[in-house]
């Protein structure tokens, strides 16, 4: 049987739900096999196989030190590597460093090197490496084999869990494209991986997952392309990312129009009023320092990101309003603002923002999670959540359109993540503690 059949006949096995198909640049891909609503469970799936590591082994401070010395894989994906071998690859070592797995469950693991991933000038490298753990003279298909399934782990697996640190692979959910307008979301816990309809998704549509975080999914199209690159190295060819204009990089024209940046940063989108002010040169200048500080800032303290974002958000806004940059900043502020309006208008600015960045961008747990924020900074504001509420509250909560927002966040949460999500479970919470002011 074909490979693809193959894998055909698994996704079969496993309902059907989604049929695989060549697809030429982007390799294999998914698509559904029937219609699927809007939040619609498309399949769950267990892990195929789960390695955990275990960084107090010998073998393991090995890797880790191989790894040091060649700037190539890290330790974890060594030992994956190593740990997915079967006792025929290793028949001629009495004493193997691994433990090692079936025939058939490698078969499965290396339908996910892609067919043009056969070839390693590496594969000297990874030979000193098995002799440095005991295995001198591993015949070169082995070797190369090897090499295959460091790319199946480095490439395909999912962070099973922290503690100890331990990565899975999903078969099924492996086959799936990443889009930058994803139509599908996966989450995964300890029963496996679920994946549900993001919206509408027509039978033969091919199905779609983020690689990056719903969060990274609102920075710019290099900042994306970037992050893709640098984790699974591959250069992203979505729809999103073939767009000329990036609205990710909103910029003010003098004449307060929206004007964006193209996707390379060597033009604006033309201004209706004919204005050539900003000039290119200036928003890149103000841009790459602005980006600069959200890098640099993003693992640092509450009170010196605040410090910063009271520093520079207003200049930010006033050039880039609708830029993922000034997003970040308004975060960093909301975090910290010294009244509930400001809280609120931050709040407000950013999913301003996020709701208008690309076209499926309603749909999104990051937009989700800033709308529940605004909500109950809404609801602060008009007093709902003090022990005694003011005589005007439900009028003003009624004006506000607080509650609807809430509950659009919950409904969102719950359509992406299901139920048993945390996150929908918080918002889930506040919207009871304010359904006393629920007169809709
Ligand atoms: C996890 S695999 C997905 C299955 C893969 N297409 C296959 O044939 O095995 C990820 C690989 O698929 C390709 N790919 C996925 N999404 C892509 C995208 N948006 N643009 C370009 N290539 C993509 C890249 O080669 C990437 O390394």
């Amino acid at each position: 049987m074909e490979e693809e059949e193959e894998v055909n006949a698994y996704l079969q096995s496993c309902g059907g739900f989604v049929a695989c198909h060549d697809a030429g640049s982007k390799g294999r891909i998914l698509v559904a096999t029937r219609d699927y609503q809007s939040g619609e469970v498309i399949y769950s799936e267990p892990p195929l196989h789960i390695i955990e590591e275990d960084e107090d082994s010998e073998v393991f401070q090995r890797l880790e030190d191989f790894a040091a010395r060649h700037a190539l894989y890290s330790a974890r994906w060594y030992w994956c590597a190593l740990n997915s071998m079967t006792a025929s690859d290793l028949e001629q070592f009495a004493q193997l460093p691994c433990s090692i797995i079936s025939e058939g469950l490698q078969r499965q693991l290396l339908w996910l090197c892609a067919p043009d991933e056969n070839a390693s000038e590496a594969l000297p490298v990874f030979q000193e490496l098995l002799h440095d753990l005991g295995m001198a003279d591993v015949p070169t298909e082995v070797t190369r084999k090897f090499w295959q399934l460091l790319q199946v782990w480095k490439y395909n697996s999912f962070e099973y869990s922290d503690d100890p640190v331990a990565s899975a692979i999903y078969l099924q959910a492996s086959f799936h494209s990443h889009d930058c307008n994803p139509n599908a979301n996966w989450v995964a816990d300890d029963a496996g991986l679920t994946l549900r309809a993001r919206h509408f998704i027509p039978a033969g549509q091919e199905v779609t997952i983020s690689y990056l975080s719903d969060e990274e999914l609102f920075e710019s199209t290099s900042q994306r392309r970037m992050r893709l690159k640098i984790s699974k190295d591959f250069h992203c060819c979505c729809q999103r990312c073939a767009e000329l204009w990036d609205r990710s990089r909103g910029v003010r024209c003098q004449c307060g129009r929206l004007r964006f940046l193209d996707v390379e940063g060597s033009m604006l989108s033309p201004c209706d009023a004919g204005c050539n002010w900003p000039s290119v040169d200036e928003v890149l200048r103000r841009e790459e320092l602005l980006v600069l500080l959200c890098r640099q800032q993003a693992d640092a303290d509450r009170a010196t990101r605040l410090a910063s974002a009271q520093t520079f958000a207003a200049a930010a806004e006033q050039l880039l309003p609708r830029h993922w940059a000034t997003e970040c900043l308004w975060k960093w502020l909301a975090e910290g603002c010294a009244t509930k309006l400001e809280a609120k208008d931050c709040e407000a600015k950013r999913l301003r923002f996020l709701q208008d960045a690309y076209e499926g961008a309603k749909r999104n747990t990051h937009t989700a999670w800033v709308m529940s924020s605004l909500a109950m900074w809404t609801l602060s504001s008009c007093g709902a959540l003090q022990h005694a509420t003011p005589p005007d509250c439900s009028a003003r909560v009624r004006d506000s359109g607080a509650l609807e927002l809430l509950k659009e966040a919950a409904g969102l949460l719950k359509d992406l993540n299901g139920e048993d999500d945390k996150y929908f479970r918080h918002v889930q919470r506040n919207l009871e503690r304010v359904s006393h002011l629920d007169t809709a």
